[in-house]
């Protein structure tokens, strides 16, 4: 078993409680009340400078306890007065110590996009992510058949939000792809043996044509990482540990941004 797989089983242990005690149309009729999504594909397209997804991380399977987090709410306001383009929250429980009412504290607290990052296996978790207002989704290819992973873009796009397709391999990009994502984030962590190596982003980014915005994820250490990154095609970064472990996460969000804008990315960016 992988630590993906093993994840995963997690994730289903818990939603199977959740559905048992909230009923998909008890869901439907929360996620109506929401306000629409925001849109994000144009927020993350890079057109300026590379855009930064900020991440509400308090632990990982990797690295352990990283921050407590004891108010997610006020942590998002200060990424958003650092730049951020985006939220990311971290909604698993076992290993990342999150919840969906992180999600909702954060959606009530910022006013620029919010996703939800977990390992969405089914509907109901999409229609969670919206009921408790979130703006964009993880997908992750590597977790999902192929007409599973099209029925959840289906869905995510259908209630107005928009999908971050994650992925490991150039044949887990053909597949995002072809299911019609339209924000692919190259993860630069192996969700298998949980190493990063950032030249996945390099080596993977040629193969998502053009028009589809190309996202790096994980392993961005500080302003060079997301100069690099940029300098490989990325339209935007997203990034968890350096945030949370760092001593002023509105100014370490500050100088990732800054950074994107550097004069020299400018005849790079595309
Ligand atoms: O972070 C982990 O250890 C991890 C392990 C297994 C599956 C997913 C994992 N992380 C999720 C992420 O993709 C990262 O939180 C995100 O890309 C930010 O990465 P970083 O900046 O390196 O914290």
């Amino acid at each position: 078993m992988t630590v993906l797989d093993d994840i995963i089983a997690g994730v289903r242990e818990d939603l199977a409680v959740r559905e048992a005690a909230t009923p998909l149309s008890v869901l439907k009729e929360k996620a109506q009340r929401q306000t629409n999504a925001l849109e994000c594909v144009s927020r993350l397209s890079g057109e300026d400078a590379v855009a930064v997804i900020a991440e509400v991380k308090r632990s990982s399977p990797s690295k352990g306890a990283l921050a407590s987090i004891d108010d997610p709410a006020a942590l998002a306001r200060e990424y958003e007065k650092g730049g951020a383009s985006v939220i990311s929250v971290l909604t698993e429980q076992r290993r990342f110590g999150g919840s969906l009412d992180d999600l909702r504290a954060v959606r009530a607290a910022v006013d620029i996009p919010v996703l939800r990052k977990d390992f969405v296996v089914t509907p109901y978790q999409v229609w969670e992510a919206r009921a408790w207002g979130a703006d964009l989704v993880l997908l992750i290819v590597a977790a999902l058949e192929q007409t599973v992973l099209e029925s959840l873009l289906d869905r995510v796009h259908s209630l107005g939000m928009t999908a971050l397709v994650e992925v490991h391999t150039v044949d887990e990009v053909t597949r995002a792809v072809d299911a019609g994502a339209r924000l692919v984030g190259v993860n630069a962590r192996n969700l298998k043996t949980l190493e990063v190596d950032r030249t996945t982003f390099a080596r993977l980014a040629p193969a998502v044509p053009e028009g589809i915005v190309r996202i790096a994820e994980s392993g961005v250490r500080g302003p060079h990482d997301v100069m690099d990154y940029a300098r490989s095609g990325a339209h935007a970064v997203l990034v968890g540990e350096a945030l949370v472990t760092g001593e002023s996460p509105r100014s370490s969000v500050a100088d990732l941004v800054a950074a994107g804008s550097h004069p020299s990315l400018r005849a790079v960016r595309h």
